[in-house]
């Protein structure tokens, strides 16, 4: 079993992920998830605390002469602000520094304060900062190692910010996640109008959200289950998107389109070729059919609404005077969906690695290869 808790505040010494179920024997190339580690921090729109940061992932178990041995691996990724923050994140001693106070309409502030009986809603941001998704590209990165091992790749790229909207035409998951431009759109003329809207945004002081669509590649048939609720691959993969930070809807395949079309129009017709295999004309389903993989690519799109802390403020109020207030101006980001697309590239391989371990077993990345080639035959 695949599984992993991470742990860290965003201004506190580092971030640390614990991951168990890793097969033994697999090579890690830390280079290639610290490339991920840094497409994750680039983005036109990131505030200045990505000036900051240069985030690295360390492995501090696990791992030995760059192979696993089936133990838990332990990542760590520094917070270079930390020096910055030593006397306000302290572990002991006296509370130090401003107390937050003004909550953000949009932020976990409010809540958070009440749920978890505290006074300075630093308490809370620190932890909902999606500062967090740096461990998660790290596990991420870990598991797509192991999916890259069994042929499968897992790609993205944004296709609308702040409502401008790539040419669908130009989508080819096979540029997917090659693809290193600043916000991680493959359509460079839409990049270029998607930049200036986030120009003029920065200039209201205002934020945007946007959409991104992670493909998953080259993923064998049967992996999920139609047989209960809680093992259906369409339910874990949105639940795995929807638990990130800002994510507030996930579509698999045609997804809300489907409400537009008839059950002639919708569904991807079954043909056989002179060989006797099975293709498809169509993708409609988004690879997903009765909770299971069906063959073809995984495609899924995934929403984020604009950043809650707008430099120009909205209207709230103070937990402690309890009067009306604008909300807190902490340093921000205006725009972050290139980033939450790595980050939702991170989150889509945990879920194909669990369901592959799942189906396949795995104590040793040879045991697995040997069923996944075993199953490939039988199929
Ligand atoms: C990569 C990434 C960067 C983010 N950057 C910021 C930010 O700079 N400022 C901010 O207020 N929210 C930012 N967010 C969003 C908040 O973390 C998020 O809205 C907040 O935790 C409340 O959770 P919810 O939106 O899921 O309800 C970011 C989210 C992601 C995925
Ligand atoms: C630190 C990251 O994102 C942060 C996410 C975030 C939030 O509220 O979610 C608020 C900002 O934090 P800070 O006040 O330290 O600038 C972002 O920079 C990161 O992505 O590594």
């Amino acid at each position: 079993m695949f599984r992993f808790l991470t742990a860290g505040e965003s201004h506190g010494q580092c971030l640390t992920a614990i991951v168990e179920g890793m097969p033994a024997g697999l090579t890690i190339d830390v280079d290639q998830i610290n490339k991920d580690m840094a497409r994750r921090q680039q983005g036109y729109g990131r505030g200045g605390r990505m000036l900051i940061e240069t985030d690295k992932m360390e492995i501090l178990s696990g791992v030995r002469f760059g192979e696993t041995m089936g133990d838990p691996v332990t990542v760590k990724i520094a917070n270079k602000d930390w020096e910055n923050w030593t006397g306000r994140m302290s572990v002991s001693g006296k509370p130090e520094g401003p107390v937050v106070t003004a909550a953000r309409p949009g932020h976990a502030d409010l809540t958070g304060i009440k749920k978890y009986d505290r006074k300075d809603i630093r308490d809370i941001l620190e932890r909902s900062s999606a500062r967090e998704t740096a461990a998660r590209v790290a596990v991420g990165g870990l598991a797509k190692q192991l999916l890259k091992a069994c042929g499968i790749k897992i790609v993205s790229q944004v296709t609308n910010i702040g409502g401008i909207q790539i040419d669908e035409a130009n989508i080819a998951y096979d540029t997917w996640g090659e693809n290193l431009s600043e916000l991680n759109c493959c359509d460079a003329i839409a990049e270029e109008k998607m930049k200036e809207k986030i120009r003029q945004a920065k200039t209201d002081g205002d934020t945007l959200g946007g959409i991104f669509e992670i493909a998953v590649l080259g993923v064998m048939p049967g992996l999920g289950s139609h047989i209960q609720w809680d093992r259906r691959l369409d339910a874990r993969i949105s639940g795995a998107l929807m638990s990130i930070q800002a994510i507030k809807g996930v579509e698999i395949g045609a997804g809300f389109e489907y409400a537009n079309l008839p059950g002639s129009l919708a569904h991807d017709e079954i043909f056989l070729d002179e060989s006797q295999h099975v293709y498809r004309k169509t993708n409609h389903a988004g690879g997903i059919e009765g909770g299971m993989s069906n063959g073809e690519a995984i495609v899924v799109r995934v929403v984020m609404k604009p950043i809650p802390t707008l430099m120009k403020p909205l209207r709230s109020i103070d937990i402690k005077l309890k009067e009306a207030v604008l909300a807190c101006k902490e340093r921000s980001d205006v725009c972050a969906v290139s980033a939450a697309s790595v980050v939702g590239e991170a989150m889509t391989a945990i879920v194909v690695a669990q369901e592959l371990l799942e189906k396949f077993g795995g104590d040793s990345i040879g045991d697995l290869k040997a069923a996944i080639a075993h199953y490939q035959k039988r199929i």
